[in-house]
């Protein structure tokens, strides 16, 4: 079997030690991923330093990990800048938050180039090269103007906006040219792969070559969606563990008899956290009997700090729950606890178990894999209810969710009262099915899918 390279901006090493979710999904996914197969990851080193560049390598387990440092002027072009203000802004929809400054895109060129130079000494004729997400766009173009001939796949963490959307970008066509370096595209949904086709199609005079494959400036390049999963059973497993553990005990002790909500997510401003406090608000206003009895635990560790959009909303958040707070909490009771820091997963596991609901209500969400870990860390017998934004990938699947657009904050806690209302009988069968489906569409599939089809195309 040939090797498995894989190449990522973020890359979650033993070594980084004291992982607490702010790294996100895309960590956790490869990882998974990763363990199972073996093979090479190659990414950023988390470190910044003055010159750059120094390649860091080492093996743990099945793993071998290549990280690259990079100096504060490319992590705030290149990250911060054209990756974190430009890209992900825009794919999420938030033209209003988007900053397209020309710095951050030549920075956002040269530190791909320099992922390019610095992967391409350690690559064998037939390794296979998986690139993921939005930072490393440009990486396979690179690598084939410096000679690559190895197949190169590229798989997309986050959503592929509409068209009229993308064009607002001012490199739109060249990033997309840049998309044609790749033998296969991945995407989370089948909306995401079509909207990469439309722009292909339509804006950019591309032609279909057949179902899955378009042609851009003569070259071919197949698409497909992918929709990045978990490790369902051992997670099941990990849950059933934790569930007697001392800080899920405490959780539970803390909460009693009443119902607890939870919601785990980086501080995102794509995530809707500061609409689903004034969901939560509105559960406690339209149904007051939730009043003393309702706990909303909000997990909200902190990403992204140093770009500006981000000190906003976690300052947004803060006012939203201090309000809140202030305006239902009782001498014995706070209806929210939040709390701007992370969990290892174990922890959460437990935390999951033992909550009545889980809240997941992100704006756009490429996929958001805390709603399929909240399904796998459910008791069978007793399995709390998922409530879920429309505009997660995670939609397309989980079809036993109370489905929810959570720019309807009145719609949210309805289906908020409703999950507290079900009937055991109703909570088993719709946990029953997302299990299941969890169970066959799990991390392992999700990685032999995708490289089935990059063997293929
Ligand atoms: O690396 P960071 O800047 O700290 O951000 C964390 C990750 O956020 C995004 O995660 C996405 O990937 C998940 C797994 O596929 C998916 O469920 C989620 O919807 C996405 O938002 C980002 O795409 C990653 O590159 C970041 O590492
Ligand atoms: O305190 C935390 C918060 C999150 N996570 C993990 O981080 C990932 C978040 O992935 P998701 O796809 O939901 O969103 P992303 O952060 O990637 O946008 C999930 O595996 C969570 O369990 C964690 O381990 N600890």
């Amino acid at each position: 079997m040939s090797r498995l390279v894989v190449v990522s901006n973020r890359v979650s090493a033993p070594r980084q030690g004291g992982r607490t979710g702010g790294e996100g999904g895309l960590a956790v996914g490869i990882l998974a991923a990763l363990r199972e197969r073996g093979g090479i990851w190659f990414g950023w080193s988390g470190k910044l330093t003055e010159q750059g560049g120094n390649l860091d390598v080492f093996d743990a387990g099945r793993i071998t990990y290549a990280m690259l440092d990079l100096t504060a002027r490319d992590y705030e072009e290149y990250y911060s800048g054209f990756a974190n203000r430009s890209l992900w802004p825009l794919f999420h929809y938030r033209l209003d938050l988007a900053d397209f400054t020309r710095r951050y895109l030549a920075g956002y060129q040269r530190v791909n180039a320099l992922f390019a130079s610095k992967l391409l000494p350690a690559l064998k004729d037939d390794d296979q090269i998986w690139i993921h997400d939005y930072h490393l766009i440009p990486l396979a173009d690179q690598l084939r103007q410096a000679g690559c001939r190895q197949k190169i796949g590229f798989f997309l963490h986050i959503p592929w906006p509409a068209p009229e959307v993308l064009v607002a970008l001012p490199n739109h066509r060249s990033l997309v040219n840049s998309l044609c370096a790749y033998d296969l595209v991945g995407f989370q949904t089948e909306t995401d792969r079509q909207a990469f086709i439309d722009y292909v199609l339509r804006d950019a005079g591309g032609t279909y070559v057949d179902e899955t494959t378009v042609e851009l400036n003569g070259r071919q390049v197949k698409t497909g969606a992918f929709p990045i999963s978990i490790d369902t059973g051992n997670l099941a497993r990990v849950a059933e563990e934790a569930a007697s553990t001392r800080h899920t005990e405490r959780l539970r002790a803390s909460i009693r008899d009443r119902d607890l909500i939870v919601g785990v997510d980086r501080l995102d401003y794509s995530k809707g956290l500061v609409a689903r406090v004034e969901a939560f608000e509105h559960l406690l206003k339209a149904y007051p009997a939730n009043r003393g009895r309702a706990v909303f635990l909000q997990i909200a560790p902190p990403s992204r700090s140093d770009v500006p959009e981000y000190q906003q909303i976690r300052a947004e958040l803060e006012a939203a729950c201090g309000r809140v707070n202030a305006a239902y909490a009782d001498f014995d009771w706070t209806p929210i606890r939040y709390l701007n820091k992370g969990f290892s997963r174990r922890l959460l596991t437990g935390f999951f178990r033992v909550s009545s609901i889980g809240l997941v209500t992100p704006l756009r969400d490429g996929m958001n894999l805390v709603a399929k870990e909240y399904v796998a860390c459910q008791n069978p017998d007793e399995p709390g209810v998922l409530v879920l934004s429309r505009f997660a990938g995670a939609a397309r699947e989980l079809d036993g969710a109370l489905i929810v657009n959570p720019y309807d904050n009145e719609g949210v806690a309805e289906a908020l009262q409703s999950a507290l209302a079900m009937s055991r009988d109703e909570r088993r069968e719709r946990w029953r099915t997302m299990f299941d489906y969890l169970k066959r569409h799990d991390i392992d599939a999700w990685r032999e899918s995708y490289l089935e089809a990059l063997a293929e195309a």
